[in-house]
């Protein structure tokens, strides 16, 4: 059989992504596709072109027919359906963030953590109002060379496992302190939506309680039309067929939360559900109250 085209992005995060469907398929190549998020680091995601920046480019690889399947972190994929189908969520690794280079309840008063995402930011601002939230993007490297410049900085656990990443010294943070993105530690996998075969081998790589688990956080996140841009968080648990959803939304300041949790079978009911819940408490001014 010929080896399977997957497309990626060129990260080093995204490129193990990509190989570990790879391994898990047999034969295959990867097709590195330099993104717009990946060449501009200096302005941010949403000066770019917001949610969806990295995964635009390399749905594009497949449609052009370069590749035959796109490889993507879930948490990155748009809620808004795309020009692929999600054929798979392989069985999600760790959904917490970490703190890299020092332990939040060491962290002096006024320390500097670094970060980019508006989710991670609010929660912080919210847990430790006297940190000084600074502001980083770029690749896992890049953000990791921050730590000493910066006190600390905060990045997903998948990632530093899956880079194997053991210095600057990291902790988990409980889910209950920082909520994690909705689809964060998840694995998607696309291809054509008429790719007959592909789609059957593809299939048997998906994990039935982790597709479950982000479809109901993507769910929520859908119910906002919003991605990583806006201070939502979402971490479903999948139980047998029952799961339990909470999500949390945070004033970009820090000063408020809204925190919603139901358990439901239907994963993208109980998503929606989660989402009115929130918005009756009055989410979206609060989500969408720029500073
Ligand atoms: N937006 C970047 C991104 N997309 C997925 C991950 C981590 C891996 C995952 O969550 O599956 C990261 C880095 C981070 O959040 O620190």
């Amino acid at each position: 059989m010929a080896p399977v085209r997957i497309a990626t992005r060129r990260s080093a995060l995204a490129r193990w992504q990509a190989s570990l469907v790879g391994e898990r398929l047999g034969r295959y190549e990867l097709v590195e596709v330099h993104t717009a998020g990946d060449r501009d680091q200096a302005s941010s995601l949403a000066e770019i072109g917001g949610q969806g920046v990295f995964v635009k480019e390399v749905q594009a690889a497949v449609v052009r027919g370069e590749a035959d399947i796109a490889v993507h972190s879930a948490k990155d994929l748009p809620t808004a359906a795309g020009p692929l189908l999600l054929a798979a969520v392989l069985e999600r690794a760790d959904a917490r963030d970490a703190i890299v280079g020092a332990r939040l309840e060491e962290l002096a008063i006024g320390a500097r953590v670094g970060t980019s995402a508006p989710r991670r930011a609010a929660q912080l601002r919210l847990l430790r109002p006297d940190l000084e939230v600074v502001s980083i993007r770029g690749n896992i490297a890049t953000r990791l060379g921050r730590v000493g410049e910066l006190d600390a900085i905060v990045m997903a656990v998948a990632a530093l496992e899956r880079l194997g990443l053991e210095e600057p010294p990291w902790w988990p943070l409980p889910e209950e302190v920082l909520c994690p993105q909705a689809g964060q530690g998840a694995i998607a996998v696309e291809c054509a939506p008429d790719a007959d075969g592909l789609i059957e081998r593809l299939r048997s790589l998906d994990d039935d309680r982790s597709r479950r688990e982000i479809e109901a956080e993507r769910a929520v996140l859908a119910a906002f039309g919003t991605g990583c841009a806006l201070p939502l968080g979402a971490r479903a648990h999948a139980d047998g067929s029952s799961l339990r959803l909470r999500a949390v939304a945070v004033d970009p300041d820090g000063t408020r939360q809204l925190e919603v949790e139901r358990e439901g079978v239907d994963p993208a009911t109980l998503g929606a559900t989660v989402a009115e819940v929130l918005r009756r408490l009055g989410a979206d001014a609060l989500v969408g109250a720029r500073p």
